[in-house]
């Protein structure tokens, strides 16, 4: 659906040049909600708006289906945008237009016929769950409102693609999750391709499918959502894992283990089983299950009070069923 190929991203300023991405290849495919996770200036903001040509790629390829965006004209350009729709953090409401007249916008861009509008908008506010707003302003809205508004604005030129930059970053926790639960029901709906830039755990762990990890303007881990965070291969993404896990760390006695469900060990009541199996008392110290796109990973830290010839056993025992052990602290 969406293609890049070797894309970089090079701001020139006076004396100095600044790298903000450098070589990023990544596929998302038709009909994923595909999130890009990274801390702040690791260039999550250039990616995206390279992706609409808000901002120049400074080299390589952006191609949507077998459109090569990074090619066009500034015309077919603006022809080819319509299919892209895009919410901000900051909504970019018109201030001075009513909720109906912002959503309505781009079609008069358009000169798309009244009719037509207002039925496009009419049905998009309902959608959104907007529809008794429709006459009121901005500024008369709470923030989750407002984002509803910029998520009809988006849609209201049926694109193939939504890109959501920090969409949920200005809201508190609760409006995220009904925003992230507007953007799911979205996707069911309409069957968009969403593509969602964040710094949240949450918003990943919550309706993203495939996950990529920005640091320092380069991808270095991308796949399956439950894939990278259950098997996190580099330090940043072990950092936001634990946004999720919050491991304690001031554990330090006694035998103490962390162990790590993944897709094959979190469904079954392996602890029970290793209670019986070496008739050992285990003391569960913390952790949780998470689910991540309705598969489970987790993470427990446990005190295992067993004798060393046991206590290799157990481990072995843990890992041949899958899970993945850390020895936190052994006496
Ligand atoms: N217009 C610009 N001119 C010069 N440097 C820029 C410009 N925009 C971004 N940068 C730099 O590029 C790097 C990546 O910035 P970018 O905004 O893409 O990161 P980000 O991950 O979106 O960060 P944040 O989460 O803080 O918005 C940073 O070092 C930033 O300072």
């Amino acid at each position: 659906m969406i293609n890049i190929r070797h894309l970089s991203k090079i701001y020139h300023q006076e004396k100095s040049k600044v790298v903000a991405l450098e070589d990023i290849n990544l596929s998302i495919e038709q009909g994923s909600i595909y999130g890009i996770i990274g801390l702040s200036g690791a260039g999550k903001s250039s990616l995206i708006r390279c992706i609409n040509r808000i901002e120049e790629p400074t080299k390589g390829e952006i191609w949507l289906r077998d459109i090569p965006l990074t090619s066009l004209s500034p015309d077919e350009l603006r022809k080819v945008r319509k299919k892209i729709g895009m919410i901000f953090q900051n909504f970019n409401l018109l201030s001075t237009k009513t909720v109906f007249e912002n959503i309505a916008f781009p079609l008069r861009l358009n000169k798309t016929p009244e009719k037509v509008a207002r039925e496009k908008v009419t049905e998009l506010l309902k959608l959104v769950d907007l529809t008794d707003k429709a006459h009121v302003y901005p500024s008369q809205l709470s923030g989750g409102q407002k984002q509803r508004v910029g998520i009809a604005r988006a849609l209201v030129s049926d694109p193939d693609v939504l890109l959501c930059d920090e969409a949920t970053s200005a809201l508190d926790p609760k409006t995220t999750k009904q925003i992230l639960a507007l953007l799911k029901k979205i996707h069911q709906s309409l069957g968009l391709t969403i593509l969602v830039i964040t710094h949240e755990m949450d918003v990943i762990k919550e309706i993203c499918s495939h996950v990529a990890i920005l640091e320092n303007g380069r991808v270095i881990e991308q796949g399956r959502t439950i894939d990278v965070f259950s098997k996190p291969g580099h330090g940043i993404t072990k950092h936001f894992v634990d946004q999720i896990h919050h491991l304690p760390n001031h554990l330090q006695n006694g035998k103490i283990l962390n162990l790590s469900f993944t897709e094959g060990s979190a469904g079954e009541p392996i602890i029970a089983r290793l209670i019986k199996h070496f008739d050992v008392e285990v003391n569960i110290l913390s952790g949780r299950i998470e689910w991540i796109q309705e598969k489970p990973i987790g993470k427990l830290t446990v005190e295992v009070d067993a004798d060393s010839p046991q206590w290799m056993q157990i481990i072995d025992y843990l890992e041949k069923n899958h899970v993945k052990v850390e020895v936190v602290h052994h006496e």
